[in-house]
């Protein structure tokens, strides 16, 4: 075995300067186990470590208060405790024993009976479970974490977003066949293949695509996945059912060659979190600078699984290490690279891992198996960072499209806010023209179950009514009419060059990620004469093909072969004149009318019309695009319709920003 402790010492606090130590997890206890704060005193706070003040003043900060609380006390109690939940989307680490009062720690058997009562009757109030986590003992007695997750009915579970990236054989798709089909891998690529999904990939060994894989926790923490004995498939309706919480796993690209799928994976897919996968023995190659640089740039926390930990000779194994410790604490990263060895540490760096500094790092072996218990019971840990409020309008970003036979069109894809129900009407857009269009939700699909309602923070296909599949593309959004939405042909964001080779003027092109937008812009004009790697500047972005839907403080990603950008948007400058729009469409639609038999044909044969003009918005709109045929038909659909436009759009949503 290879694995390396923290008292081996190359990584020992002890034995290297403090700048250089991997931070053992216990630094981040609440009882503060160690002496030195690895942060130089910016530390987490101990939100989920102790059960925190009221906020209404009362003292809740005994470790006694548990056990025979007043009225007030217990409604303060619960109060607070359902804050938490929410802000961690349904769940929280509570630990029982732990006072913040300046008292020892730990309560004797009878007081930990009562407390442990105490927070059942309050679990009970918010319809959660109380399962035991871990058990240890302080000079007063013992202290008991334990986990809170509200429940949920069988059509629902908690769900985590966890994007894998990594260089080229770091272990990824092995990784994900192993904890998802629960057998070990052979060294050989036995565990990826269950998952490899395209035959080039099959044949060349490498992933292509974004796949997704999920991975079922009961509410006792235990996996559900049951690979059916035949194929090795996977139901997930039934996982699904089984589950109170699904991770999802975005497996990226290693390659350098799907740079773009896995920018699209990163900015399109809303991860909550990134695991970072390096093979031991390679170490820090490739891809992984870029693909942390790129976490690190959209604000998505890292933990890293070091793998192959069974073939690495101990002193790679530690160097590896070294390496990536350097890595994650150096002022570009700015990570406190914290070592996960048991289920305590498990514990700690779960409890305060939404905080984005802290970066757990786990060694795990595929082949034997080592350490996979303790990532199964980190990832079970994982809470969602999407909070959820039933009052927002509704906000649904498309990454997908697919033409199912039998159901029609159905489009894939994140809700980022609010709640969406069966047979809703939303607008769907924007199209090449800007406009947004009602449309209505037939079906809702959550990892192919179908359910009746979306939150925020899910992922979900929806099959809708009456639209070709071709007027949809990815980076559509569909959102609440509250919304009153518009799309924008120019913008501006602040961004920093992390690499070109030269120098990045105005009229230069590059693709523009954001959130499942893809689309090439130009730079317009920038605060600076040009721009080279490492610089910053305010840059003003013009899309070349159609407007699309933005908010500020977005983040983006700016790239072009090798050149790459990242940044937030500041400014919407030019939204579509959506009346000038409508008005175009009725025109066009009109025109159509007359024009008997030609228009339908011209639609089937795929006439495209040239991107419309941002300011007049005069071209006519594409109809047919592309004339896709399914199932040996011909479609004549009508595209986007203005009739139906005009009718929902409200009037306020018309005019120029
Ligand atoms: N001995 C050993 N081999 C492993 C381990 N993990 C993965 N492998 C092997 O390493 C090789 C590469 O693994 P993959 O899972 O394909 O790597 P990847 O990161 O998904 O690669 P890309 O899909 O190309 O990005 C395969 O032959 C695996 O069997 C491990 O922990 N120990």
């Amino acid at each position: 075995m290879a694995s390396v402790t923290a008292t081996e010492p190359a990584i020992c606090p002890a034995a290297i300067p403090a700048a250089e130590s991997i931070v053992p997890a216990c630094m981040f206890a609440p009882d503060r186990g160690c002496a030195d704060d690895p942060s130089g005193g910016e530390g987490f706070e101990d939100g989920d470590g102790t059960n925190g003040e009221s906020a209404d003043h009362l003292d809740l900060s005994s470790k006694l208060v548990l056990v025979s609380p007043t009225g007030e006390q217990y409604d303060s109690l619960l109060r607070h405790l359902r804050e938490r939940i929410d802000e961690g989307c349904g769940e929280t680490i509570y630990v029982v024993g732990l006072g913040s009062d300046g008292g020892d720690y730990g309560l004797d058997e009878k007081d930990m009976e009562a407390s442990v009562a105490t927070v059942q009757s309050l679990c009970e109030q918010i319809e959660a479970d109380l399962i035991l986590l871990r058990e240890r003992t302080d000079t007063g007695g013992k202290i008991r974490d334990y986990l809170i997750r509200r429940r949920v009915g069988e059509q629902d579970f908690l769900e985590v977003r966890v994007a894998v990236v990594g260089n080229v054989d770091a272990g990824k798709s092995t990784l994900l066949g192993v904890l998802t089909h629960g057998e070990l891998d052979n060294g050989r690529g036995f565990a990826r293949q269950k998952l490899f999904r395209h035959k080039h990939e099959m044949e060349s060994g490498r992933t292509s695509s974004v796949g997704n894989d999920i991975l079922g926790f009961d509410q006792e923490g235990q996996v559900v996945n049951k690979p059916d004995s035949h194929g090795g498939g996977l139901d997930w309706t039934k996982i699904c059912e089984k589950s109170s919480k699904v991770i999802t796993f975005i497996d990226l690209a290693g390659h350098e060659k799907y740079l773009k799928t896995t920018v699209f994976g990163m900015t399109g897919h809303l991860p909550d979190f990134c695991m970072l996968m390096v093979g031991s023995n390679a170490g820090i190659v490739g891809m992984t600078k870029e693909h942390l640089g790129l976490a690190l740039a959209l604000n998505v926390p890292v933990f890293v699984v070091v793998t192959k930990i069974d073939m690495c000779p101990a002193n790679i194994l530690q160097e590896t290490l070294k390496l990536l410790q350097r890595l994650l604490k150096s002022p570009g990263c700015r990570k406190i690279p914290v070592l996960v060895q048991n289920k305590d540490d498990v514990i700690v760096t779960a409890s305060n891992f939404s905080s984005e500094r802290m970066c757990p790092i786990f060694q795990i072996s595929n082949v034997t198996g080592e350490n996979m218990d303790l990532l199964k019971m980190f990832l079970n840990l994982l809470s969602s960072r999407t909070t959820f409020s039933n009052d927002e309008p509704a906000e649904f970003q498309i990454d997908d499209t697919y033409s199912v036979p039998g159901v029609g069109t159905v489009v894939s894809g994140t809700t980022l806010r609010g709640l969406i129900r069966l047979n809703d009407t939303l607008l769907l857009g924007p199209d090449p023209l800007g406009t947004f269009i009602p449309i209505a939700v037939k079906s809702i699909h959550r990892k192919r179950m179908p359910v009746r309602e979306v939150r925020g923070g899910q992922t979900a296909s929806f099959a809708l009514k009456k639209i070709k599949r071709s007027s949809i593309r990815k980076g559509m959004v569909m959102v609440s009419p509250k919304l009153m939405p518009q799309a924008t042909w120019e913008f501006e964001a602040e961004i920093l060059v992390l690499h070109h080779p030269t120098t990045i003027s105005p009229r230069y092109q590059a693709m523009v990620h954001c959130g499942s937008i893809r689309q090439t812009a130009t730079i317009l004009t920038m605060n600076k004469d040009c721009l080279r790697t490492g610089d910053k500047a305010s840059v003003h972005f013009r899309f070349i093909k159609t407007p699309e839907y933005l908010h500020c403080d977005q983040k983006l990603v700016f790239r072009e072969g090798r050149t790459k950008a990242v940044g937030t948007i500041t400014k919407l400058l030019q939204s579509v004149n959506t009346q000038a729009a409508k008005a175009q469409q009725s025109k066009t639609q009109a025109n159509k009318k007359t024009s008997k038999e030609g228009t339908a044909a011209n639609e089937e044969a795929g006439s495209t019309a040239r991107p419309p003009s941002p300011n007049t918005a005069q071209l006519p709109l594409k109809s047919g695009g592309g004339g896709r045929r399914r199932g040996g038909q011909r479609h004549r659909g009508k595209g986007l319709n203005a009739a139906t436009i005009s009718t929902v759009v409200p009037a306020g949503a018309a005019g120029t920003a």
